[in-house]
């Protein structure tokens, strides 16, 4: 899929739908791609990534996922990026292979976690050997050191990184660390790359410094908020983008107290969207029916602004 647009805005970083028995289930993506158009109004998904748990995936299952939602969301997507990062450098050259054959609009290759890069030539040597297997397709560099453990400023890993990697567009930035972002939004101004916070609960704060826009998995459910806080930004109306940072802060932080995670946003999903998203697969187990009793009044609770 050829990007005919520039990649801003929200994205969607998507869930996995699994069966009872834990299978993935794609015979519901078309109606996922056809809920968050509609429903959402988010026309970019990122697949395979944190939410959509892509490391507990095996490569067939990636590659079939990957498929999927290229082949659903022709015409009606604008962007589907894959995460063909893995912990293997081969396995993720195969992913970064398929998803140029099956017309991605982009791939994202997280840092490897077990064996970490312990420096920015580590990183940028296995980043720059997968990118390498898709030289047509745009390269994200996907940055969550909450989960990686792997904390090499982006600042300093974008430093010539477009003579190493050629295809580079630009960083997913799922941290709290906004100095860090802050540097890079203002070290490569020349360079247009695209930064996409991933970091739900201060996107208003990320988008203040200049990031283009945002993935993550809030958008498969509150992606019509987090547009209307978009679009108020953009008139500027800061009262208005503040006031849907903050509900969308109070739901976050309500389920957070409760324990939220991948598993707790797929119950989310089901019951927002009515795509029954099946369980997590282990080591994650499914949300309680005591946190989705309790996450769904929440959200019913939230008095969004007039007009929404
Ligand atoms: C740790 C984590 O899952 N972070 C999410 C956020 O969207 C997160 O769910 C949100 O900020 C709510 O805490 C994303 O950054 C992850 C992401 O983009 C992905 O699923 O690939």
């Amino acid at each position: 899929m050829t990007p005919r647009k520039k990649l801003q805005g929200l994205v969607a970083a998507t869930v996995t739908p699994m069966t009872p028995d834990g299978q993935i289930n794609l015979s519901v993506i078309r109606q996922y791609v056809d809920y968050l158009v509609s429903e959402q109004h988010v026309k970019n998904v990122f697949v395979n990534g944190t939410t959509g748990e892509g490391l507990s995936l095996n490569i067939q299952e990636r590659k079939q996922l990957a498929e999927e939602w290229v082949c659903q969301g022709k015409d009606k997507l604008d962007h589907v990026i894959i995460h063909v990062g893995a912990l293997s450098l081969p396995e993720s050259q195969e992913l970064a292979r398929h998803a140029a054959v099956i017309g991605a609009s982009a791939i994202a290759v997280i840092a490897p976690f077990f064996f970490k890069p312990t420096n920015k030539g580590e990183l940028i040597a296995f980043l720059q050997k997968v990118a390498s297997e898709a030289p047509a397709v745009p390269f994200y560099y996907y940055h969550i050191p909450p989960l990686t453990g792997v904390t090499i400023r982006v600042e300093e890993l974008l430093d010539g990184i477009k003579e190493r990697i050629p295809t580079f567009q630009g960083v997913k930035f799922s941290d709290t660390d906004l100095l860090d972002l802050a540097q890079c939004i203002n070290k490569n101004e020349r360079e247009q790359f695209v930064f996409l916070y991933g970091v739900d609960e201060q996107l208003l704060s990320a988008l203040a410094i200049g990031a283009n826009g945002a993935v993550g998995s809030t958008y498969n459910y509150l992606g019509r908020k987090a547009n209307l806080m978009l679009q108020a930004f953009a008139k500027p109306d800061l009262a208005l983008a503040q006031k849907y940072q903050f509900l969308t802060g109070e739901f976050l932080n309500f389920v957070i107290k409760l324990g939220f995670g991948v598993a707790q946003t797929k119950a989310v999903m089901s019951f927002v969207s009515g795509i029954p998203m099946g369980p997590p697969r282990l080591p994650l187990v499914d949300a309680s029916e005591e946190f989705v009793v309790k996450a769904k009044a929440k959200l019913d609770s939230i008095m969004w602004p007039d007009g929404d």
